[in-house]
């Protein structure tokens, strides 16, 4: 019977460092969940059965012209973010086909030989099993998938030579299909944008120019089903995401809570809508006034669950820093000016992302400069 968790297994690609392989195929089978994956009671407080009373934005009337709708749908925004930071939008232009063409990509990938998942295997960039090769306890019951995409690179074939280059030149397509759905991402971005610096009272263009030049990640998150449940597992575990704006797509099996007003609410799916949440760096970009809120992934006993993440993410050495006019006159700053990959390699090298991600990185980096 073979192990589920195997160390000392170099995959294809050879590394040097031994690498802990999952195979959630086998885990799921043999109804096994070794112990790397029991995550503390604290992390496991049951859900609530209320769901998050998340606002819904229909984009597409939000932008047809009228100044008085375009206000209150701001409105609605600016208190869903001042209070958990999550909001849904419906009617956002993605091309649904486009949706379902990436899942399909994705399918593919997760369903491909886990030596020759393995031989994809990279940090950030690239595919990790329950991210075993950076964490030793607490794992989270899922595979992904992550890649850059530069929101500034005209080539168009910036994904497609990622995936070729990683997984081979029968994943061009795939790569492809990525690059199109990464160009759908950053236009609605863009969007998104623009109604949140609607929402905070500042110049309409102000965070678009921020973001102008994004390098932003995108990620597929695969939850398999895990029949060992009950013992502790988690899909993923609580977070505040570090990045600025997350455009999530999930499919209907659902398992996605926020930790707001002290209980676990699971945020509903729903067709064709994507759920939009504030990460670290966009609150720090709003001087706090917006939330980065506590979610977490439950794992699921029957069904596999996949989701789509685009976190969109500033050039990398670009100060972070909220507009001056987002200060009330005698309002301080509550940030240090920092940089995305300041923060981000904090998050990749010293500190797993989880609910205290921004304010210890506050303290980490204020300790740095004042040893400098
Ligand atoms: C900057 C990032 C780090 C993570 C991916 C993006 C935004 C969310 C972060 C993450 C999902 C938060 C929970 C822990 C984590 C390790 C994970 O479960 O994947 C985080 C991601 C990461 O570090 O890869
Ligand atoms: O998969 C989900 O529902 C959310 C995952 C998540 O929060 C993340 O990847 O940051
Ligand atoms: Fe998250």
């Amino acid at each position: 019977m073979a192990p589920s968790i195997t160390s000392n297994v170099s995959p294809l690609k050879s590394e040097n460092e031994d690498k802990k392989i999952i195979d959630f195929k086998s885990l799921h089978e043999e109804a096994i969940v070794p112990k790397e994956f029991i995550w503390p009671s604290e992390d496991l407080v049951e859900g609530s059965k209320e769901e998050l009373n998340v606002p819904i934005i229909d984009l597409e009337a939000t932008f047809n012209g009228d100044d008085v709708a375009l206000a209150s749908t701001a409105e609605i925004v600016r208190e869903a973010c001042m209070k958990h930071g999550f909001f849904l939008v419906t009617n956002h232009g993605v091309d649904e086909n486009l949706i379902n063409d990436t899942y399909q990509e994705f399918v593919s990938l997760f369903k491909l030989p886990l030596s020759r998942k393995l031989s994809a295997m990279g940090s950030p960039w690239g595919y990790s099993g329950a991210h075993a090769s950076r964490f030793s306890t607490s794992l989270p019951w899922k595979e992904i998938f992550t890649f850059q995409y530069k929101h500034y690179d005209e080539s168009e074939t910036q994904i497609v030579d990622f995936f070729t280059s990683i997984l081979g030149d029968d994943h061009q397509h795939a790569g492809l299909v990525l690059q199109k759905y990464c160009e759908a991402m950053k236009k609605l971005s863009g969007v998104i944008l623009e109604l949140l610096a609607i929402s905070l009272g500042v110049d309409r263009e102000h965070y678009k120019k921020f973001f102008e030049d994004a390098e932003s990640m995108m990620r597929c998150n695969s939850y398999p089903p895990c029949s060992g449940l009950n013992v502790g597992t988690l899909g993923t575990g609580p977070h505040c995401d570090p990045t600025s704006v997350t455009l999530l797509f999930q499919d209907q099996v659902g398992g996605l809570e926020a930790f707001v007003d002290n209980k676990w609410l699971a945020i509903r799916p729903q067709p064709n809508t994507y759920v939009i949440n504030i990460g670290d760096t966009f609150k720090a970009l709003t001087n706090g006034i917006y939330k980065s809120c506590l979610h977490r992934v439950l794992a699921n006993k029957e069904m596999d669950r996949k989701t789509l993440a685009f976190f969109l993410c500033p050039k990398k050495d670009k100060t972070v820093r909220a507009p001056d006019n987002i200060l009330g006159r005698q309002e301080s700053r509550n940030y240090p000016d920092f940089t995305w990959s300041q923060l981000f390699e904090f998050t990749q090298k010293k500190h797993r992302a989880d609910p205290n991600t921004l304010p210890d990185f506050v303290s980490w980096l204020n300790s740095n400069q004042s040893n400098n």
